[in-house]
């Protein structure tokens, strides 16, 4: 697991280690550290250090001090380095370093250190260069990168997703990319997208949490032996170990009831699909057993395509209620609200998807997991007196997930490119494990179908644990992820190749 922490914490965990040790030896064992993993992605990508062409974007505080130190490390070791400083003060200790060390200063602005030059010929440096270290702001940001920064940023940003260069430089960000929210992973304004970020003493929340985790690129720690031990993380992400040990697995002595019946209310006439892609993924994902509740053609359907479902209705240890449930069809919406009146009163766990988001009750559970994508969030949402639309949930998905979880009680999975979980207690989970091939419709429907399996498996630990609900969400979204890698990798994926991985999937998870 991967977990983030807010800037205030890391600083709270540097404080002992800077009161220690001699004046500077955290940063230089944090510039250390990134001028390693530079020379090491330049050995990739060229074959060595020597004769690579660096250039560091500067800005005023420790961050630009880190990009100086590991400047001057990469010039010792026979690297051309050029830093561009967008601030007439640069940390002094770095920019000693790097003139000792031979590297080349220019300044975008007047009164700083180094050769003024316009932003254009900066540019020009930049996407001529092997790679590009931004270490404009770090943890001290405070809002967006500004002025002479800022139209850097845009304009480099522009250029290098032109991909028209002969050879792009790759960027690395200095502990963060310079501008994000480093807590919410917010983007207050431009950001230069990151290939890597090597972050410092600990993984930064903003890193891990949309949108700001789509422009980290691979993100690398550097230990710098800090004591988080006391800390609650800000933001969560499983990794591929981690499944296997929230997996419900059958022991020798386990029978189809003990381990975990999934009810499926979906699928209307106009949407028979959803039903049959989220039954489909409840079995192929593990379900002790499957039944189908709906109508009777539908069910015709679903048992054409699955015929281990059972249809009707029975004893169950967790719901799927939604998917496909057109809201016109009043009969199949009735059962929606039945199932989920019976689930609440019982503790049952229920996945409410798509068609059951507009009927829910006014109080929820945290064993009810909610799976909007950002349009139904805002729908459920502005009924419930929120001003928000589709784009606002997009720009700040974890906030409106978090407002959605304080306002229903249920535990809310927000689902896009990098999937939100926010669950009891506030925890807040981020996964961003699938292609974006996985954008297709239907996708939603296997991910309903897989959680319900997840939650009927663990239907009694999380009742005694129900922070355990967004831990499992998580790793339904994960192995939704994975399989849709493995059911075609780096091609186009459709939901039901999606559904087919999964156990495969699974198997592989397990093994570890
Ligand atoms: N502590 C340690 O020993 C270690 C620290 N480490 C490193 O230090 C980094 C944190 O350094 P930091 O605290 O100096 O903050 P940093 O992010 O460089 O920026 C602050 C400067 O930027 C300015 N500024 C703020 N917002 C701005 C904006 N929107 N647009 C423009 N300017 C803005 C702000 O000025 P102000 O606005 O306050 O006047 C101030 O001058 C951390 O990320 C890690 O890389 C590691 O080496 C590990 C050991
Ligand atoms: N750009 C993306 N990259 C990776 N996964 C994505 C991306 N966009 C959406 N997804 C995933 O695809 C699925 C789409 O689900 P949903 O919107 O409910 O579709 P449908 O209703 O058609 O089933 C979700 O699991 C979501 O996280
Ligand atoms: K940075």
């Amino acid at each position: 697991m991967i977990v983030g922490y807010t800037a205030a914490q890391v600083r709270a965990a540097e404080q002992p280690l800077l009161d220690a040790g001699p004046p500077g030896a955290l940063m230089h064992q944090a510039a250390f550290g990134l001028a390693v993993r530079v020379a090491r992605l330049l050995t990739d990508r060229r074959g060595g250090v020597r004769g690579a062409d660096v250039v560091a974007l500067v800005g005023p505080g420790n961050n630009g001090g880190d990009a100086l130190l590991a400047g001057a490390e990469l010039a010792r070791r026979g690297a051309g380095v050029t830093v561009v400083a967008t601030s007439a003060a640069v940390h002094d200790g770095g920019l000693a370093a790097l003139r000792a060390a031979g590297g080349t200063l220019l300044t975008v602005v007047d009164g700083g250190p180094g050769r003024r030059v316009w932003v254009g010929d900066a540019l020009a440096e930049a996407v001529s260069a092997d790679v590009v270290v931004d270490g404009l702001l770090g943890i001290g940001a405070r809002g967006a990168v500004r002025a002479e920064a800022a139209e850097l940023v845009t304009l480099l940003a522009e250029l290098l997703a032109q991909d028209v260069a002969p050879a792009v430089p790759d960027v690395v960000a200095v502990d963060v990319p310079s501008g994000i929210g480093v807590d919410d992973g917010d983007l207050p304004g431009p950001v230069l997208p990151a290939d890597l970020t090597v972050t410092f003493g600990a993984v930064k929340a903003g890193l891990l949490l949309p949108p700001a985790a789509g422009l980290a690129g691979d993100v690398e720690l550097v230990d710098l032996g800090l004591d988080l031990t006391g800390s609650t993380p800000a933001a969560a992400r499983l990794e591929v170990s981690d499944v296997a040990d929230l997996w419900p697995v059958p022991a020798a002595a386990s029978h189809k009831y003990t381990r975990g019946v999934v009810g499926v209310v979906a699928g209307t006439a106009l949407y028979p699909g959803a039903a049959v892609l989220a039954t489909t993924a409840a079995v192929l994902s593990g379900a002790g057993m499957v039944r189908y509740v709906g109508p009777a053609a539908v069910g015709h359907a679903v048992l054409a395509a699955r015929p281990e479902v059972v249809v009707g209705h029975g004893r169950v240890q967790a719901w799927v209620a939604g998917p496909g449930v057109d809201p016109a069809d009043a009969e199949q919406t009735g059962r929606v609200r039945d199932v989920l009146a019976e689930a609440l009163a019982a503790g049952l766990p229920v996945v409410a998807d798509a068609g059951a988001l507009g009927h829910l009750p006014d109080h929820l559970s945290p064993w009810v997991v909610l799976t909007p994508h950002a349009g139904e969030l805002a729908t459920l949402l502005s009924v419930r007196g929120e001003e928000v639309d589709r784009e606002r949930v997009e720009v700040d998905p974890v906030l409106w997930a978090r407002r959605a979880q304080r306002v229903t009680g249920a535990t809310v999975l927000l689902k896009g490119p990098t999937t939100v979980v926010v669950g009891a207690g506030g925890a807040v989970w981020a996964q961003s494990d699938g292609p974006a091939w996985l954008a297709t419709a239907g996708s939603g429907d296997v991910l309903a179908g897989l959680l319900g399996t997840l939650l009927a498996g663990c239907a009694d630990e999380v009742l005694e644990d129900p922070p355990l609900v967004a831990a499992l969400a998580a790793a339904a979204a994960l192995v939704h992820g994975r399989a849709a890698h493995r059911s075609n990798p780096g091609g186009p994926v459709h939901a039901l190749g999606v559904a087919h991985a999964l156990p495969g999937t699974v198997a592989d998870l397990l093994r570890g």
